[in-house]
């Protein structure tokens, strides 16, 4: 369990705020945000007063200024009720940590006051209808025109399109491959910006996703994250944080239905005992544990590298969100399986977090790009 790890006084602080804003605001309404796919924006605005729109982002720009592993508990926290809202909330983070790690005194004054305190919201769009695993082919154009930007193109499967006020897309501005690539923030309400349709999904119902289109967008030069050609760099740079709190989300969604395994495992009686006396559903409650730990012991190591900004930090977080995401799920099916017909019923959670949780081993770099980044790296001269 977490609370074996050895965290500091402050790490356990922040956790226990975390778990009890979860408990609070968060699980008892994560059902209906599911059925009803509600963006719980409200639930937003009060995570920002406690600081969890800006983890990671430096005290100087209003942010709590704290380390990965503390985002990874935050994240992971907030799964135990909706893996849907935690998620969201990393990415947000991730936004907020890019511009004020990469951009200029000018735009971070305009844009991180707004998302430290989750007043206005970002969405991290870089996959195109195209694009996906090969994200330096992307083709959005941003043409320069004076002090302006011209883009023109289509981002896909955007969490919080339409929603948000602040889309930071990568964008071609120049020919070559990834090195061609730039980030710009493109404010919501400008003129030639719109979304696509919601996209109709297996899970994550609490976070919408849609498409975000560009047609003659003009978008001022001032806005670009970073210089010109950067911007693949910025974005590969952000992953890195976002794909240790996707597997933060999956440690939490797992925690959730194994606790919920356990206690349905004491209650429910068959053949005259308690189906957690029975030797094969201790084996599978053994194993589930088993995977959770070793997973969130990972995770916990490529967070601390990440924080510490060390040589393989990127080859941990891969590692550590292919592990986390591949286990939660796994761990999900077998509470399910441990629950028999009513795991399958909407009437326990256990279903709803199945169906979160697949996508976690998709988005943010499949789990195939996990291994190619660490197969690259091991292997490399
Ligand atoms: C409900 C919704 C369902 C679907 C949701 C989908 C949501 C999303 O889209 S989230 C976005 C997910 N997309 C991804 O994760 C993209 C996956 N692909 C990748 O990560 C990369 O393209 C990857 C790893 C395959 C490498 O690509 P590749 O084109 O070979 O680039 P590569 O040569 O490694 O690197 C190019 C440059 O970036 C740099 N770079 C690479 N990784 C990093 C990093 N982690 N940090 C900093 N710089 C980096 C390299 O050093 C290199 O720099 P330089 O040009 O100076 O030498």
């Amino acid at each position: 369990m977490t609370d074996q790890f050895d965290l500091t006084d402050d790490q356990r602080e922040i956790q226990e705020l975390a778990r009890r804003f979860t408990a609070d605001r968060i699980t008892p309404h994560a059902a209906e945000w599911d059925e009803t796919h509600h963006y719980p924006v409200d639930v937003w605005k009060a995570a920002g007063e406690l600081g969890f729109g800006a983890i990671y982002v430096s005290e100087a720009s209003g942010g709590i200024a704290l380390g990965r592993l503390e985002a990874a508990l935050v994240m992971e926290a907030m799964a135990y009720g909706c893996p849907a809202t935690s998620a969201f909330i990393s990415i947000h983070n991730m936004v907020a940590w890019m511009i004020d790690r990469f951009g200029s005194a000018a735009i971070k004054d305009r844009f991180l006051p707004g998302l430290v305190t989750m007043e206005t919201i970002g969405s991290y769009c870089l996959t195109e209808p195209g694009s996906g695993s090969d994200a330096a082919a992307l083709k959005t154009s941003a043409r320069r025109d004076g002090d302006d930007y011209v883009l023109n193109g289509t981002k896909q499967f955007i969490s919080g399109a339409g929603y948000n006020d602040l889309y930071v897309c990568m964008v071609r501005t120049g020919e070559e491959k990834s090195r061609g690539i730039s980030a710009i923030v493109v404010e919501k309400g400008t003129p030639g910006l719109s979304f696509g349709a919601p996209e109709r999904k297996l899970g994550w119902n609490a976070s919408p996703t849609a498409q975000v289109i560009f047609e003659d967008c003009r978008v001022p030069a001032a806005n670009l994250v970073g210089t010109e050609g950067e911007g693949f760099r910025i974005a590969m740079a952000g992953l890195d944080g976002g794909r240790l709190n996707i597997g933060a989300c999956s440690l939490g969604g797992a925690q959730r239905c194994l606790d919920e395994s356990i206690r349905y495992a004491r209650e429910r009686q068959q053949f005259g005992q308690p189906i957690a006396d029975f030797q094969n559903t201790q084996f599978t409650l053994a194993d589930m544990a088993t995977d959770l730990e070793a997973a969130r012991a990972l995770l916990y190591l490529a967070a601390a590298k990440v924080t510490a900004d060390a040589p393989d930090k990127s080859r941990f977080s891969a590692m550590a969100k292919r592990l986390a995401t591949e286990n939660g799920s796994s761990i999900v099916d077998r509470a399910l399986q441990l629950h028999g017909g009513y795991g399958y019923l909407k009437d326990y959670p256990i279903e709803r977090f199945w169906r979160d949780l697949r996508v976690h081993s998709i988005l943010e770099g499949t789990n195939q790009v996990m291994r190619m980044i660490v197969g690259r790296e091991l292997t490399r001269q």
